[in-house]
């Protein structure tokens, strides 16, 4: 599958000196989000496209105030080379010679600035910009580097917009200071951070269910106000977008300030969030980890902390409320099980232990999967044969111990894999029962295989499909010509349940398997006006509309994972013009807000066609205790 975490950003730029009339092109490698992004993820698109780039700032919580991209670079080659006979007191002494350079186009990071610094024979000390910001700060150790840059790079046009660079803070006794841990941006005294008095089962619940100490009533403001703020972030990104556009494309975005006003600051009107019928012990799905606790006793539950912070401990899930409990009822005694074993628990450090990971996959159908990951280790095949029917006697005691479980599939995996977590590189044996487990959905069954997506919260998802349905019968009304495009479609579960609506469902979905259970659903449900197309939508999208009848129209509902689709997504859906309606399923709003923003972005030779607007916003807390919300945004165009 692929990583959408990644865009790639093309900072091929051109940039001309106006007074010298010299133009220089910049061809960068391309480097990607993960790499720029900083405290908060930022993720930009081409800088090609710079003058309508937008920021997305991950968090944009209620704590969004203090969200903040700036960056700071020393440049420690530079450093190292100045300083070889310097300690580290006379390094601090260093009077810098600064300068701020002013109507920078958006998005230019610091890598772009050493580039452009670079070509001129430049090389700043220090630097400081924000993708937010239309200036930067440069500094360099001597009055004549400085002058140096003022005179090579005031008035160079960069993309738009031509800059203008000034010296600053010529108080030469001005050092960069570190601000001491106490003292705030804004040179306020902090309060000490209190002692944390948490036990550790409740660092794991504030870990996993941020939300937990909170009355409903509560998360589902907290929730309200981060989708707004989403809604509000997308009119401020379109405002900044049009100060660096053309007249011709920013009259392209005159409806967004209409959209403003009549929604109160949001690109367009949304709904209350959407409660979820059950608020607790709600997960159809959870992934145990097998490891040890902090007294390095064998446990199953969830690692306290990030391994790549160096934390390891696996901590017990009797307090998590959004585990089922016959779950939490299999982890008891699969633990006991785990530390009778003379085979250890999995530890990433060293890569040694056999037992690896525990999931659940309980469904309302009364049908539960169980899988047991291990690592073989170089344990003989007797051996692991010997430990796969000691499962199948232990789990199916275990179903008269446990008296609502019913393990219609057990499965084994052996996975080698360096880190933690489900894998399909390699094939689950099933030991009890069949691969396959089953869900009901607004009435329709549907097979589910060991590692395909289905949403965890069944009795939400519901609620949320009916709405999807509905929005896309708005545009159906009672004519059957309508083509429904169930863009990553997963299992299709989507399209499935709305299929009677339509003439015929086009589902495109990347991963085999997922696409191997549509067809299966499709088919076990009676369902024959669908049709299944293993493919990157990327690719797939022309091909698709070539084969859009005359009489036809089509409504599309794209449910991406959590990041968002890359943007060469967005850009094969604003080609297809015949696509006039689509709904977006978002699960995390704020990381799916540059897809959000290239759908509305005004038309370039990038972005082809006309944009689409976003009418309408309904939340959807199918996660509560936590701080995710799904997020449907009804977008039409003209
Ligand atoms: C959140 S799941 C949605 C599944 C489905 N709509 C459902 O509700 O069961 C996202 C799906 O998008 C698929 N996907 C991601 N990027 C894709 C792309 N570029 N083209 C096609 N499918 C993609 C993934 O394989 C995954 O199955």
């Amino acid at each position: 599958m692929e990583d959408n975490n990644k865009r790639s950003i093309d900072t091929t730029q051109e940039i001309e000196n106006v007074e010298n009339n010299k133009k220089v092109k910049i061809n960068d490698e391309p480097s990607s989000v993960e790499e720029s992004s900083s405290v908060n993820e930022v993720s930009m698109t081409s800088l090609e496209e710079s003058s309508s780039v937008e920021v997305s700032t991950t968090n944009v919580t209620e704590d969004s105030s203090t969200v903040d991209n700036t960056k700071e670079e020393t440049n420690t080659e530079n450093e190292n080379n100045n300083n070889n006979n310097e300690d580290n007191s006379s390094k601090e002494k260093q009077t810098e010679f600064k300068i701020k350079i002013e109507k920078l186009p958006q998005y230019i990071n610091i890598p772009d600035l050493r580039k452009i610094f670079q070509k001129y024979e430049l090389r700043f000390w220090k630097c400081k910009t924000n993708l937010k910001w239309d200036f930067a700060f440069a500094s360099f150790k001597s009055e004549e580097e400085r002058q140096d840059a003022i005179k090579k790079l005031d008035g160079l046009r960069i993309k738009t917009s031509n800059i203008h660079v000034i010296p600053i803070n010529d108080n030469k006794e001005k050092k960069f200071e570190k601000r001491p841990s106490n003292i705030s941006r804004k040179g306020n005294v902090k309060e000490p951070e209190p002692e944390d008095t948490r036990t550790p089962n409740e660092k794991l619940m504030d870990q996993v269910t941020p939300f937990w100490r909170f009355e409903y009533k509560k998360q589902i403001f907290k929730k309200s106000r981060i989708n707004r703020k989403v809604l509000s972030a997308m009119v401020r990104n379109f405002e900044q977008l049009g100060r660096y556009m053309e007249e011709k494309q920013k009259s392209q975005l005159g409806w967004v300030k209409e959209a403003s006003e009549a929604n109160h600051g949001l690109i367009c009107p949304i709904d209350e969030v959407v409660k979820s019928p059950v608020l607790t012990h709600y997960r159809n799905k959870c992934e145990f980890t097998i490891g040890h606790d902090f007294e390095g006793k064998k446990t199953i539950g969830f690692l306290l902390g990030l391994f790549r912070e160096g934390i390891t401990v696996v901590l017990g899930i009797e307090d998590c409320v959004h585990v089922p409990e016959k779950a939490k009822a299999v982890v008891k005694h699969f633990q006991e099980y785990v530390r009778n074993s003379d085979l250890d628990a999995f530890n990433r450090k060293g890569h040694k232990g056999f037992w690896r990971l525990l999931t659940t996959r309980f469904y309302k159908t009364n049908e539960d999967m169980i899988i047991v990951q291990v690592h073989p280790q170089d344990l003989s095949r007797e051996r692991i044969e010997q430990e796969k029917k000691n499962l199948i006697t232990f789990f199916t005691d275990l179903m008269t111990k446990i008296p609502d479980l019913n393990i219609t599939s057990l499965l084994f995996q052996e996975s080698d894999e360096v880190s933690n977590g489900a894998t399909e590189k390699t094939e689950m044996e099933v030991l009890i029962g069949s691969k396959y487990v089953h869900e009901n959905l607004l009435g329709i069954n549907f097979r589910i295989s060991p590692n395909a997506f289905f949403q965890v919260n069944t009795d939400a998802t519901q609620l949320l499909y009916t709405t999807i349905r509905d929005w896309c019968i708005d545009s159906v009304g009672k004519d059957k010509k309508i083509v429904l495009l169930d863009l990553c479609c997963g299992t299709g579960t989507i399209g499935i349940c709305m299929a009677q609506y339509f003439k015929r469902i086009v589902g495109i979905e990347l991963c085999e398997q997922a696409v191997i259970d549509a067809r299966y659903n499709a088919e076990a449900n009676g369902i024959k006006n669908v049709e299944y197309i293993c493919a990157k939508i990327e690719d797939a999208m022309k091909g698709v509309f070539n084969k859009i009848g005359r009489d036809e129209e089509v409504v599309a509902v794209l449910d991406p994972p959590r990041t968002g689709v890359h943007v060469s997504v967005i850009q094969a859906i604003r080609e297809c013009a015949g696509l006039k309606h689509l709904i977006y399923v978002s699960c995390d709003a704020n990381a799916a807000i540059q897809n959000f923003i290239d759908l509305c972005r005004p038309t370039s030779n990038k972005y082809k066609n006309n944009y689409f607007k976003p009418v309408r916003a309904r939340p959807f807390d199918l996660f509560p205790q936590t701080r995710h919300c799904e997020l449907v945004i009804d977008f039409k165009r003209d």
